[in-house]
């Protein structure tokens, strides 16, 4: 069985475990984000593949959902020390040592897709794991605060702010000029169907579909979705403020709309969002907290049954 997955971070990673443990021989191919992206003294970062990489690879900070577990700060306290900027986003030692290599690989001419497969082949995550594309694309958030009218990294606005101030538009900035990672395409041509996990609806799941090609590609296909909103809230995260800026009320409803019946065949809500409907789109109602590894099986096995039955 060929599974492609598109992932954000921690919601989509979560997922991802929950879905390799449900169909441990199916080959599962990931589509990760990569507008999160960012450089930070001189390194290069990227949140969700290594959210990705290091939850299906066992090496997540579980709490946090994002870096590694067993982490030291002595080289992000010395960074401090020399007054170096920015000491918001908490990268730890052993994080560093990813981005060491991410940089290093980048720099000799390798390409992202070269790299992602480079650390995975540590990792071993247990699924193929392609960054959407291998073009330079960044999420960026228009804001107006005391230093005016202005666009910041996603980063900023998400660490820094924690989207605490309204964002005016998000933008993935090289979207229209990013092309599909190589063998992501296929991957999707190649699938039995496509599941799109809870991640975040705007900047990660969103973002991916805004590469050309990939929503194209993804219409073909038998896919399903798990709503990242329950009862009008995110699980986690903070999809209301994505969702907000764009336009788009938090709700289960609202999501499968704005995925519309032309990209979903089905799509599984939260017991108390069960009235939610859209023609076109079967939707059914299962309990969504991923609370432990079980719940999350489940959850996987729910979304793997509904697809095997819309593609039949
Ligand atoms: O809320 C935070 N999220 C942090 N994240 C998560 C990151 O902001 C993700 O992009 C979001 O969680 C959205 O997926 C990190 C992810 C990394 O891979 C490496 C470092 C960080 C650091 C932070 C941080 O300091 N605070």
């Amino acid at each position: 069985m060929r599974i492609v997955s598109l992932a954000g971070g921690i919601g989509g990673a979560r997922f991802l475990r929950g879905l390799r443990a449900a169909v441990p021989d199916a080959e599962i191919t990931v589509i990760g984000n990569t507008g999160d992206d960012i450089t930070l003294f001189g390194l290069r970062v990227c949140p969700d593949l290594d959210t990705v990489m290091y939850t299906l690879g066992g090496g997540i900070n579980e709490e946090q959902g994002w870096g590694r577990e067993k982490e030291s700060h002595v080289v992000k306290e010395e960074l401090a020390a020399y007054g170096v900027e920015p000491q918001w986003f908490g990268l730890g030692d052993r994080d560093f040592a990813t981005h060491i290599v991410r940089s290093q690989m980048l720099e000799a001419g390798y390409t992202l897709s070269q790299v992602t497969e480079a650390l995975c082949d540590r990792w071993q995550p247990g699924v193929r794991l392609l960054p959407m594309s291998d073009d330079r694309c960044e999420t960026h958030v228009v804001i107006t605060d005391e230093q005016g009218r202005r666009a910041v990294h996603f980063q900023e606005w998400w660490v820094r702010l924690r989207a605490s101030v309204p964002a005016e538009s998000i933008a993935l900035v090289g979207a229209d000029t990013a092309a599909p990672a190589p063998g992501v395409l296929a991957a999707i041509e190649a699938a039995d169907f496509v599941i799109l996990p809870p991640s975040n609806p705007v900047v990660s799941i969103g973002t991916i579909l805004q590469i050309p090609g990939i929503r194209e590609a993804l219409t073909g296909k038998t896919v399903v979705g798990v709503s990242p909103i329950i009862g009008g809230a995110p699980v986690r995260g903070m999809a209301d403020a994505c969702l907000t800026a764009i336009g788009v009320e938090t709700s289960a409803q609202a999501v499968l709309s704005l995925y519309g019946s032309d990209l979903l065949d089905g799509w599984l809500v939260a017991p108390e969002d069960s009235s939610v409907a859209l023609e076109g789109v079967r939707v059914e109602a299962r309990p969504l907290l991923m609370s432990d590894p079980d719940a999350t099986a489940e959850l996987a096995r729910a979304a793997l049954a509904l697809a095997q039955e819309l593609s039949r």
